[in-house]
């Protein structure tokens, strides 16, 4: 019975980036696996063949990724693997996004006609 993860499945981070630093010790498997970005409404669409990318740990060695690239880390099949990792958030880009959501909703109104707009 593992005491530890064994796998993560597919997800996505609520960072906008992490480092995952490989700290060892000895083991086998446990590759990271990417495949793409997406927005919150899109994120379990399909993946296309080029943003099929595969990882393998390296002790000491990070990987520094977007927190929205869709991935997954596969089962660890022997030994031990330790790794750190830190979510790096930003408050001042998540403002501005909300921001910018508005702003795009106010055009496609305008668009649409459903919005005064002065001559
Ligand atoms: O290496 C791992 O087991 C964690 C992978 C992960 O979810 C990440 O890098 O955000
Ligand atoms: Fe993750």
């Amino acid at each position: 019975m593992p005491e530890r993860d064994v796998e993560l499945g597919f997800h996505v981070d609520d960072s906008e980036v992490t480092l995952n630093v490989c700290l060892g010790k000895q083991f086998s498997g446990g590759d990271l696996f990417f495949r793409g970005v997406r927005c919150d409404k899109h994120v379990n669409t399909e993946t296309q063949t080029v943003e099929i990318l595969d990882y393998s740990h390296i002790p000491g060695h990070a990987v520094l990724h977007r927190g929205r690239h869709r991935h997954g880390a596969r089962a660890t099949t022997s030994g031990q693997r330790f790794n750190l990792l830190l979510w790096c958030r930003s408050s001042v880009y998540r403002e501005l996004r909300k921001y910018q959501k508005g702003f795009l909703k106010l055009e496609l109104l305008k668009r649409e006609g459903k919005l005064a707009t002065r001559a």
